[in-house]
């Protein structure tokens, strides 16, 4: 998979993200503080991440920053984008299966080494639910990218 990462400080725990994508086999496309020379603020790197889910250069994005909320935000500001801010394996399944999300949001500060690979695991073994009622959530959802909040 075509996956862009992005993260506005160089901690250890990017640099491993970034490993463990790799050693699954994907294809990485770094941003911000990951990419010398380029925007590292968090607003700006991780839009940019997830306006490449959004156009089809990336399959799936990650964004991280110190606590994962301004990557979220930024990323879900994104028409087509469905961020998931996860902090944990159950998380991870759940967004991947319920919110067919296509951003993963990580906290640089919470998530370990070994958390990070948990929820890598759920994140990637995960598929969007067929059920009725997780399509309409999800189309409903993706109203709201055209503007359509009515009920
Ligand atoms: O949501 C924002 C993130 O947690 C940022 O990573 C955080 O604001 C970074 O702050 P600073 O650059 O002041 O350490």
């Amino acid at each position: 998979m075509r996956i862009s990462v992005s993260s506005d400080m160089d901690e250890p725990v990017a640099r491993s993200l970034v490993a463990a994508l790799r050693d699954r086999g994907h294809e990485v496309r770094p941003h911000g503080a990951l990419r010398p020379g380029d925007d590292p603020q968090w607003a700006v790197c991780s839009q940019a991440a997830a306006r490449e889910v959004a156009d089809g250069t990336a399959d799936q994005a990650v964004v991280c920053c110190w606590t994962g909320t301004g990557a979220s935000i930024a990323a879900n500001k994104v028409p087509g984008v469905r961020a998931a801010l996860c902090t944990d394996a159950y998380t991870a399944d759940g967004a991947r299966r319920w919110n067919d999300a296509n951003v993963l949001a990580l906290s640089l500060r919470l998530t370990s080494e070994p958390l990070l690979k948990e929820i890598l695991d759920a994140w990637f073994a995960g598929a969007p639910s067929t059920d009725a009622e997780d399509r309409q959530n999800v189309d409903r959802v993706r109203l709201f990218d055209h503007g359509n909040t009515r009920r």
